[in-house]
Formats: structure tokens, C-alpha cells, sequence
């Protein structure tokens, strides 16, 4: 587990993160998004202890990150937004040297990296020098070279930034099987409907501070929001809809009435019943995802133009 314990970061006078407290369970995906400028790669570096923050700390499973670097840092794959490569390297040379850096003893060495080129589909250029990779290939070895010593935590600025559509799709799935290995992973992107794909949990910063964290997809089997249409709805429905103690907030939109149940799946046919008896005229009943640009806009108050 991460923990960040009141956390205050300056750039000279300067303060871009204020008072961060934070958890990240063991085995979830956050996507952490927010503005330009909002303190994102600021946050990821001092939780990879990089930078080291003007208050506060930085907890990884307990233990302040920079009481034992070393150890901390074997334990931890960060990737910075912006990274070179050594050009005249070959990819096996490049994911060795950083196995080596982070621990791995030359018993393991083969298989770590042998493993982290099937998982990357770099197999086929493992001889290649990084001056005759293509930039998405390249983004592919940096990922490489902070997972080859499968670390507990993973922190990736930007990671999908020069991949195709299908590298794309293929670090999801990659995440997502780092994930089942129980790997707690930070993802920051500017692109939603990715971190869509995979996330768990979403983090928001606005101008250093926390705007949201919370779980993603209803991760409550025991809890849904429904979305319903009525054909002509009369005007004292949203009072009927309202004495339906199975329902528990209660919103009109554009698109129809959004209902909260705070009961699993049984509770949408009893829900059906109820509205059929109080001659409530529904049409159409559906289930409603939230999707996390939807709940990164509510979280931001773009809707109530504050950005
Ligand atoms: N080395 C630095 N020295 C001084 N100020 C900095 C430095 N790096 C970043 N900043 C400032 O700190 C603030 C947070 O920057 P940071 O890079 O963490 O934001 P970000 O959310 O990652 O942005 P983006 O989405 O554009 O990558 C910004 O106002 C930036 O101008």
C-alpha cells in the first residue's frame, strides 16, 4: 500500500501541492488526471522519492520511502513523462542495465527479461539498438525497464503518449495483468476514455490539491443507478417515484429520470413492480455507467462552469 501522509510540495517560494493525503490499495489501477499545471508529475516524483517534498511523507507498505532508498526503490517502477534512452544500447542492454540497477540477481536476470519482452511484443527486436526503434518502441523498453524487476508499485507519467491504437490497447491489457499480479499502479493521461479501460480508481488534482478520489464502476454489487423513461410523466411522478423506499436519490436530466437503488440487481424488478402499481407510465429502464469523464467533469464542476 501507498500511503501519502500530509504532503506539502514548493518549487522555491513556490507551493504546487497542498497538504496531499492519500491511500492506494494494494492491487488498484489509479488514473490520476487533471489540468496542465495542476502538480500531477510533481506528485508522481515524490512518490517515487525523487523529489523530496518540504513536509509530509511518503509511505510504501509503512516505511518512509527515503529512510531506505535503496530498498525503496527496488521495490517501486516509475516512469517520467519525458525519458531518454541510450541510443547505442541494444534492448536487451537496456532492460539488464536496469534490472541490474534495481536488484535483480543474474540467476533471475534471463527470465526477467526474456519475460518483460514477451510482455512488451519487443521479442523480435530484443538485438535492435534503441536508435532504430520507432518512438512508440521506445516508449515500449522505457516501460520495460521499470517493470523487468516486477516491482510492488508502479508510477507511469503519461505512459501511452507515442503508442498506436493497438500498443494502446495492449497497455491495458498489460496493466491489467500487472494488476491481477497485484501490483498497485499510478497512471496519469490526458486521455479518459483509456484510463477508462483499466482504472480502478480515479484521482483528481486541481492546482495541487485533491479534487476527487474515489472508485470507479460502481465497484458496489450492493448499489446501481438506473436510468428510467416515462411516457408522459404526470406531474406529482417524482413524488410517487420518492415514496418508493427502494429508491435513494432521485434526479431528473435531460435524457430522463436517474434513480439510485441501494440494492443489487433483484432490486430493479421489484423497482418495475412498484412503478407499474403506482401507475407510474415507465417505457424504458437501464442500467447507467458512469464513465470517468463523466465523473471527472463532476468532480471538477465543469458542468456548473467553474473551469
Ligand atoms: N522544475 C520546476 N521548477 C519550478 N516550477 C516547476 C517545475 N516543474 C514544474 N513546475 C511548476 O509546478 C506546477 C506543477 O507542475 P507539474 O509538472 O507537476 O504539473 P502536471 O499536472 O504534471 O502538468 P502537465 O499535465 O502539463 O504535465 C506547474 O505550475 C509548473 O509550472
Amino acid at each position: 500500500m501507498i500511503h501519502i501522509q500530509n504532503l506539502n510540495f514548493h518549487y522555491d517560494v513556490r507551493q504546487v501541492l497542498h497538504d496531499i493525503n492519500l491511500q492506494l490499495d494494494t492491487g488498484s489501477i489509479t488514473g490520476l488526471i487533471g489540468p496542465n499545471g495542476a502538480g500531477k508529475s510533481t506528485l508522481m516524483r515524490c512518490m517515487a522519492g525523487l523529489d523530496s517534498p518540504s513536509s509530509g511523507t511518503v509511505l510504501l507498505n509503512g516505511k518512509p520511502i527515503l529512510d531506505d532508498p535503496r530498498a525503496s526503490f527496488a521495490q517501486l517502477g516509475y516512469l517520467p513523462d519525458m525519458f531518454g534512452l541510450p541510443e547505442g544500447l541494444t534492448v536487451l542492454q537496456c532492460l539488464t542495465y536496469a534490472a541490474k540497477a534495481r536488484g535483480v540477481s543474474d540467476e533471475m536476470m534471463n527470465a526477467a527479461v526474456v519475460g518483460t519482452v514477451e510482455k512488451l511484443g519487443l521479442r523480435d527486436k530484443i538485438h535492435h539498438k534503441v536508435s532504430a526503434l520507432s518512438r512508440g518502441q521506445k516508449q515500449r523498453v522505457g516501460i520495460g525497464q521499470v517493470i523487468v524487476h516486477q516491482p510492488k508499485f508502479l508510477l507511469l507519467d503519461e505512459p501511452a503518449s507515442g503508442l498506436d491504437p493497438e500498443a494502446r490497447h495492449e497497455l491495458s491489457l498489460l496493466l491489467l495483468d500487472l494488476k491481477a499480479g497485484g501490483m498497485t499502479i499510478l497512471v496519469s493521461s490526458h486521455i479518459l476514455s483509456e484510463l477508462d479501460e483499466y482504472c480502478t480508481h480515479m484521482l483528481v488534482i486541481k492546482n495541487g490539491r485533491i479534487q476527487a478520489h474515489q472508485a470507479l464502476h460502481d465497484d458496489h454489487p450492493n448499489q446501481q443507478t438506473v436510468l428510467l423513461k416515462f411516457f408522459r410523466l404526470p406531474e406529482n411522478g417524482l413524488q410517487k417515484l420518492q415514496a418508493i423506499d427502494l429508491i435513494d436519490e432521485i434526479q431528473e436530466k435531460d435524457d430522463g429520470v436517474w434513480v439510485k437503488l441501494a440494492q443489487g440487481e433483484a432490486a430493479r424488478v421489484a423497482l418495475l413492480r412498484e412503478l407499474v402499481a403506482r401507475d407510474l407510465p415507465v417505457c424504458e429502464m437501464q442500467p447507467v455507467k458512469t464513465t470517468l469523464l463523466q465523473s471527472y467533469q463532476d468532480s471538477l464542476n465543469i458542468n456548473k462552469g467553474e473551469l
